[in-house]
């Protein structure tokens, strides 16, 4: 049902913003994890394919560290994503083919500027899931996801991080950005991407 809503308003508008939407196991399972910090190993986050940290630190500050299935919620997660995935090639034929998705903790203060998360060097990034892991997030706490909805750069919807929110969106039509906040802001960041495999190359499932 839940997936179904999703479909239908990524094919009227490309977008779509679920509030309370993660099931309350997963969500449960990744907050467990969260808690346990040793388990997650953040690393400073880079920008596209280059690796110039000096550069990237004027676009994001934000940490990261990227999710595979040899954990519990790790694989709880990714069997979710893997649900959502079929849902949305059934009703909506896009061809996702793989996903990849990493947590990001944001620190008081970081932030990550105005992009779009399909690479130019055409990474087949066609979609992109953000989920939200902070309780009790307040108006006032900032760290707000601004998603531009045209070409206009006053056009945007403002998604509040909160536990359980989730939002898709289309990887190359909309530009969004991260504003700092005043406590510490919790994410997962994944993107859905297409086979590009041709005679010459082909393209492995990551
Ligand atoms: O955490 C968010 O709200 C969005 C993060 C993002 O845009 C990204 O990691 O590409
Ligand atoms: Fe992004």
């Amino acid at each position: 049902m839940l997936f179904r809503q999703m479909a239908a308003d990524l094919r009227d508008q490309g977008y779509t913003v679920c509030p309370n939407a993660l099931p309350e196991t997963l969500v449960n399972s990744l907050m467990a994890h969260l808690a346990d910090l040793n388990t997650v190993r953040f690393q400073r986050a880079g920008v596209g394919r280059q690796e110039d940290h000096t550069l990237n630190k004027r676009v994001r500050t934000d940490a990261i560290s990227w999710i595979c299935d040899d954990f519990p919620a790790g694989s709880d997660w990714l069997s979710w994503t893997g649900e959502l995935q079929r849902a949305l090639n059934e009703q909506l034929l896009l061809g996702l083919f793989s996903f990849e998705s990493h947590f990001a903790h944001y620190r008081p203060g970081d932030f990550y500027r105005r992009h779009v998360d399909a690479f130019r060097g055409g990474a087949n990034r066609r979609l992109s899931l953000v989920v939200y892991l902070n309780p009790d997030w307040q108006l006032a706490e900032g760290g707000e996801l601004l998603l531009y909805t045209s070409a206009s750069p006053d056009e945007m919807f403002r998604i509040l991080p909160c536990l359980g929110t989730v939002v898709l969106f289309l990887s190359e039509e909309f530009p969004h950005e991260v504003l700092p906040a005043t406590r510490d802001r919790y994410s997962i960041a994944g993107w859905f991407r297409v086979n590009s495999s041709t005679a010459e190359r082909v393209d492995p499932p990551t």
